[in-house]
């Protein structure tokens, strides 16, 4: 059965109560109550009714389906319905995580086998009622219509086998519908977002690592509606081998840390049951006035180093980055540049990005820009209340999401997707190669900073400039890679929506 119970501690606010027995038939009747958020089911069965494994509970908002059903013989004069729940579960000492549990119901309670099938209707139509109405409002339209977009190459190359075997049928039991979207070369999402008409759909979903995620987020912004599409909610399933939105998504919604099968099918379950929250946007400027927007990191030196010089070792999954790490750490780099910021330190500066948009749309036409009102021109020095850091770096680090992979817990203070920081870290050449190891073994589990790492600063920001001294290094933004030259950004709090289980931060 389902969680086991102790039925005296059943609630007062019973909302159905009937006997159906439990198919595949097992010949014990089964007493079910319905309760404003839990199905609650007890064995009547003299044999099994001392025993604690005849009482079982679930919860509605674990459930993403109930359907009520006939019998296919046509002798049957049962009524049926099936009930589907992702309840969190877990081997003791192991991370839980969602697994399915399907459990069909059938009901005999009278001669006419219309009035059995429309007692098993009055159930799953208030299950699927109630579990609507459980934590916050959905707020997407059901059957909610998703576009995926899906990287067929991305991480090891298996996402396409993934969504058949673990979204699909998810997709399909939660009445979901989806046109999939198998990208053939990169840019092709960035393309088709900005060009084709979206509002055939309530979300778009991306099943791939972060890159494809960048290509959808700089594709809606480029966009003449971008202010109104932006809005439209994204939701990330993983497919990539860092998958870093993924896991800080998993970990907003009340997850624990898992990776893999685990970690997709706890986004897919947030898919079907999440609601649109606040996503940050740090849009940034090069020194060749490129616009990037950007969800999740800025990095140069030494996490950006990994991230691209591991990409040889694609093949091994997210042991990719482990193995890059100890090749980096043989041979540590340095970076000679300045670091400018300006710190987070009264939310007036935290600011909302509609303050942004309408500074810059008094003629409220479709072609505004979103305007960066906290930095001025990059061949401009910053505003005198910045602070200014001149150093040789082995990293710089501006983070936006809790992970910066799905085994890289990097910024525990991060609660959602939309609290308006950017975390900044950076770590000067002083920092030893023992210090580095413990920082990133640390971060698995984000206890990094309750450690004392020498050299390793973490500032929360609001706007920063990077100037490297060489063009030599990588600098990536999202994972993506691009030119090593000054830049700078600034966070837009809010500024686009994406699927969670988690409160609106
Ligand atoms: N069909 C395709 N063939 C080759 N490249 C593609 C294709 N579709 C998308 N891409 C590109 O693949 C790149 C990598 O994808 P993505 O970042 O999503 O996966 P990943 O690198 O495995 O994951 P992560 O970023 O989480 O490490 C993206 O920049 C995207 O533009």
């Amino acid at each position: 059965m389902g969680e086991a119970h102790d039925l005296s501690t059943v609630p007062t606010d019973v909302l159905l109560c009937d006997t159906f027995s439990q198919v595949p038939e097992d010949g014990n009747a089964l007493s079910l109550l319905l309760t404003r958020t839990q199905l609650f089911i007890q064995s009547l069965s003299a044999t099994s009714a001392s025993s604690g494994s005849s009482r079982a509970s679930f919860h509605l908002s674990d459930c993403i389906s109930c359907r009520a059903f006939r019998g296919k013989d046509s002798r049957d004069i049962g009524g049926y319905f099936t009930a589907i729940f992702f309840p969190l579960r877990g081997m003791l000492g192991t991370a839980a995580y969602r697994q399915r549990i399907s459990r069909t119901f059938r009901t005999e309670a009278s001669r006419d086998r219309e009035q059995n099938l429309k007692l098993a209707r009055t159930w799953a139509q208030k299950i699927c009622l109630l579990f609507d109405e459980q934590g916050h409002p959905r707020l997407l339209p059901s059957p909610a219509r998703f576009l995926v977009l899906l990287n067929p190459r991305g991480g090891t190359g298996k996402a396409f086998s993934l969504f058949e075997t673990h979204v699909m049928p998810m997709l399909t039991e939660a009445n979901a519908h989806f046109t999939l979207l198998v990208t053939e070369r990169p840019n092709q999402a960035r393309e088709l977002v900005r060009e084709r008409d979206l509002s055939a759909w309530d979300a778009i979903v991306v099943m791939s690592g972060d890159g494809l995620m960048f290509e959808v987020i700089n594709g809606l912004m480029e966009r003449p509606d971008w202010a109104t599409t932006i809005k439209k909610p994204l939701s990330i399933l993983p497919g990539g081998s860092g998958n870093a939105l993924a896991a800080s998504i998993n970990h907003y919604s009340g997850h624990q840390q898992v990776t893999g099968t685990k970690l997709l099918t706890n986004c897919a379950f947030i898919l079907c049951k999440g609601h649109p929250v606040p996503l940050d946007i740090v849009s940034l400027t090069t020194s060749s006035q490129q616009r990037i927007f950007s969800f999740l990191s800025l990095a140069w030196g030494f996490i950006s180093d990994v991230d691209i010089e591991s990409e040889k070792y694609r093949f091994m999954g997210y042991a990719r980055f482990s193995v890059g790490t100890f090749v980096r750490l043989t041979a540590l780099r340095t970076y000679r540049g300045r670091l400018s910021y300006l710190p987070a330190i009264s939310s007036s500066e935290i600011r909302d990005t509609t303050a942004d948009m309408k500074s810059s749309s008094a003629d409220r036409t479709e072609t505004r820009v979103l305007e960066d009102s906290l930095v001025v021109p990059l061949d401009q020095p910053v505003p005198s209340h910045w602070h200014t850091v001149e150093d040789q770096f082995v990293l710089v680090l501006a983070l936006y999401q809790s992970h910066l992979g799905a085994e890289h817990f990097t910024a525990p203070m991060v609660k959602g997707p939309g609290e308006g920081n950017i975390h900044l870290f950076y770590a000067n050449s002083r920092i030893s190669r023992t210090s580095l190891i413990k920082l990133f073994i640390a971060m698995e589990k984000g206890t990094h900073l309750d450690q004392e790492i020498a050299h390793l600063i973490h500032v929360p920001v609001v706007a920063f400039r990077i100037e490297p001294s060489e063009s030599t290094g990588i600098m990536t933004v999202d994972g993506e890679v691009i030119e090593c030259s000054p830049i700078q950004g600034q966070i837009h709090r809010g500024l686009g929506h994406v699927l969670s289980l988690g409160p609106q931060l």
